[in-house]
Formats: structure tokens, C-alpha cells, sequence
């Protein structure tokens, strides 16, 4: 039996791992979020860890505004790094193993093959600064039993994502630009959520490992919009323009791909095909709305029901 934390229990990743939960009855699982425990709350932070007697620490919790961090950039520092630095501290003190999401944004994008967990970190984004920082922090703490997940274009039918935007914006218009010259994988957070909870508990390293975990296969968001749309039923036309063309205040790598076989010969793992992830989760999300909305016929007409 293990005695597990969950931070930003409320976010996709950390919401499936407590819908899943209950498929894992032998362990014991303590869900925060903010409210119930502040991760930028040291004391708060070392206290929990101690009195609870936690064993694991599956940190969810983290800044994701992607475009609001290069306004909110101190913000984004004080959760993605200071706290992950408290998190490693008392994770050390306590014999407590860390599983520390981290993100695709801490490379450059300018690759032209998949970045294994080695290669060069460079973020092009603040976002992705403040989570290189975290990644660091730990890093240098080195509690052990701990594992860095980077993940990428994560998605779940809670919180907020591109496939519950690109359902929302599918309704609402004729038709949509989708850049095409940034290309990635989508992962769905359940299927990371199963595989931290079948693999991740256990863990007896000395030393911090870094693994890469995403659905298999690459688009560009072109791509990924027009299959949502496709698989939800909906007529927007989904152009595709340039990144050019789509200015925002943060900076997106063009190039994500990372490789997973590290992951993949260590845990001996299937990991999903991302077509048939999002499908699970666009099932998902027609089952929700049925539940709520009583005259819908399409998943399309849902999603505002489950929208944050
Ligand atoms: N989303 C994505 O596309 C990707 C995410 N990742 C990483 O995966 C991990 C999980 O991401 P995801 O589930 O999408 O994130 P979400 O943004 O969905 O969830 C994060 C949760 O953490 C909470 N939180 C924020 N600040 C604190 C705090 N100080 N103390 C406790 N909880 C806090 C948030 O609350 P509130 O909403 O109130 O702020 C939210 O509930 C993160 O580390 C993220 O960086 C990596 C690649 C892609
Ligand atoms: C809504 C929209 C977005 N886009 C583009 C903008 C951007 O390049 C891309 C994705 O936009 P979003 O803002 O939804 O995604 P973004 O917040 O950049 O997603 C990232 O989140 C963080 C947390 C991560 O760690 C990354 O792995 C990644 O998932 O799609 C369009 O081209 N058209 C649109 O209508």
C-alpha cells in the first residue's frame, strides 16, 4: 500500500488520475488541489508530506496559461519552479518519491527528429522556461525514486484544451484557420494517468530520470483540428494557415516530436495511437453531455455543458 499525494487534483491530468483511482484500491490517495494545499505554501508543502506520511507525490499541479505567463511570468516562476523546489525538498526529507509532470516547451522547436530526454533544453516561451526551472530544481535535489513525465498537447475531457476549444469554436462558426507549421503529438491525460498509476509507483532510482510519455504517431494542429472536427460531426471548415498568421504572446516551438523509446524499453509499455485516444475522448465527452444535456444528438452540442 502507498500513501499518494495528488497536487492540481482538479486539472485534466490530475482529475483523471482520480477518476482512474478507484481501480487502484490497494493504495491510499489524498487529492489536493490549491485550495486544499497550496504547492507555493512551503510550510504547508513540508507539513503535508510529513504528517500524511506520503509515499509518493504525483505532482499535477502547475501554471499552464501558456500566453498568460509571458504577462504573469513571476507567477508562472512561483508555481512551475519555487514550488516544485519545495515539493523535491520535502520529497527528500520524508523518503518520498516525486512524478513531476514536465512539457514538450522546454525545447526550441528546431529540430528535425524526435528530442530524446537529453537533447538541449532551449524554451522559446516563458511557460516553458519556468518549467525547465522546475525540471532543474528537482534535478539538483534528486530525491530519490523520482521521474521527470515530459508530455505534450495534453488533453481530457476536464479542464481546458484544444479539443474542447476546437468543439466550442466547431459550433459557433463556419469555419476556422488552424496553423499547420507547428507539428506535435496529442496525448490524451488519461492514458498518461494509466500509465503513471500502473508504472510509476514503485520506482527504486538514486538518480532523477527523465522520460518522455505522449500518444504515438505526429501531427501539426491543422491536423488535430480537423479530425476533432471530423470525429465530433461538425461542418467548420478548418483552414490551414501559417504561424505567421496567428500571432500570440508566447512563442511555440514548430518542432515537438520527442522520443519515448527510453520510456517504452524500461516499462515495456503499448502506448496508444493519438486517433484513437482522441476518439475514446470525444466518446467520453457525447456520453457526459447526453448525461446533462437531454435533447443533444451530437458530442458537438455538449461541450459547453462540461466547460470550465
Ligand atoms: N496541458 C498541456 O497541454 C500540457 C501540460 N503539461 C504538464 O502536465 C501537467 C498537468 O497539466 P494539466 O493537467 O494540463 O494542467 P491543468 O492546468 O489542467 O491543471 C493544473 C492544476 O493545478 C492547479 N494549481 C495551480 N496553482 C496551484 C498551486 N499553487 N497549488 C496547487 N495547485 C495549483 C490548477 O488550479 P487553477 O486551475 O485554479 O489554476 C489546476 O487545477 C503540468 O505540469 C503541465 O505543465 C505538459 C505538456 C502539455
Ligand atoms: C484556438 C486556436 C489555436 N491555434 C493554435 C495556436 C497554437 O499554436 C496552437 C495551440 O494553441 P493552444 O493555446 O490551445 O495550446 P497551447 O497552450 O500552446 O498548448 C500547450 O500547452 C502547454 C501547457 C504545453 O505544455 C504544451 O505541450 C501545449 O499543449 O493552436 C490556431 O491556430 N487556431 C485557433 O483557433
Amino acid at each position: 500500500m502507498k500513501n499518494i499525494l495528488v497536487t492540481g487534483a482538479k486539472g485534466q491530468l490530475g482529475s483523471e488520475i482520480q477518476e482512474l483511482s478507484s481501480q487502484y484500491a490497494d493504495h491510499y490517495f489524498h487529492f489536493t488541489d490549491v485550495a486544499e494545499l497550496d504547492i507555493c505554501d512551503k510550510e504547508a508543502v513540508h507539513q503535508f508530506i510529513r504528517t500524511k506520511k506520503v509515499d509518493v507525490i504525483i505532482n499535477c499541479a502547475a501554471y499552464t496559461a501558456v500566453d498568460k505567463a509571458e504577462a504573469e511570468a513571476e507567477l508562472a516562476e512561483k508555481i512551475n519552479h519555487t514550488a516544485v523546489k519545495y515539493l523535491a525538498e520535502a520529497a527528500k526529507e520524508n523518503n518520498s518519491s516525486l512524478i513531476h509532470i514536465s512539457t514538450d516547451y522546454v525545447f526550441n522547436g528546431k529540430a528535425f527528429q524526435p528530442y530524446s530526454p537529453d537533447y538541449l533544453t532551449d524554451p522559446v516561451n516563458r511557460y516553458g522556461k519556468t518549467k525547465l526551472q522546475g525540471e532543474e530544481a528537482l534535478k539538483s535535489i534528486n530525491p530519490a525514486g523520482s521521474i521527470i513525465i515530459r508530455t505534450s498537447w495534453v488533453y481530457s475531457s476536464y479542464g481546458n484544451n484544444f479539443v474542447k476549444t476546437m468543439l466550442r469554436l466547431g459550433e459557433e462558426r463556419e469555419s476556422l484557420n488552424v496553423i499547420y507549421d507547428q507539428v506535435g503529438v496529442p496525448t490524451y491525460a488519461q492514458d498518461l494517468a494509466r500509465f503513471i498509476l500502473d508504472n510509476c509507483l514503485k520506482l527504486k532510482n538514486e538518480k532523477i530520470e527523465t522520460y518522455h510519455y505522449t500518444n504515438e504517431g505526429v501531427c501539426s494542429w491543422y491536423d488535430f483540428a480537423i479530425e476533432i472536427m471530423d470525429m465530433a460531426g461538425l461542418d467548420c471548415k478548418v483552414m490551414p494557415i501559417p504561424t505567421t498568421a496567428y500571432p500570440t504572446p508566447a512563442k511555440r516551438p514548430y518542432y515537438s516530436l520527442m522520443d519515448k523509446t527510453t520510456l517504452k524499453d524500461d516499462f515495456r509499455v503499448e502506448i496508444p495511437y493519438w486517433k484513437d485516444s482522441l476518439k475514446n475522448c470525444i466518446t467520453q465527452l457525447g456520453g457526459q453531455a447526453e448525461s446533462n444535456v437531454s435533447s443533444s444528438t451530437s458530442v458537438a452540442l455538449s461541450t459547453s455543458s462540461v466547460e470550465n
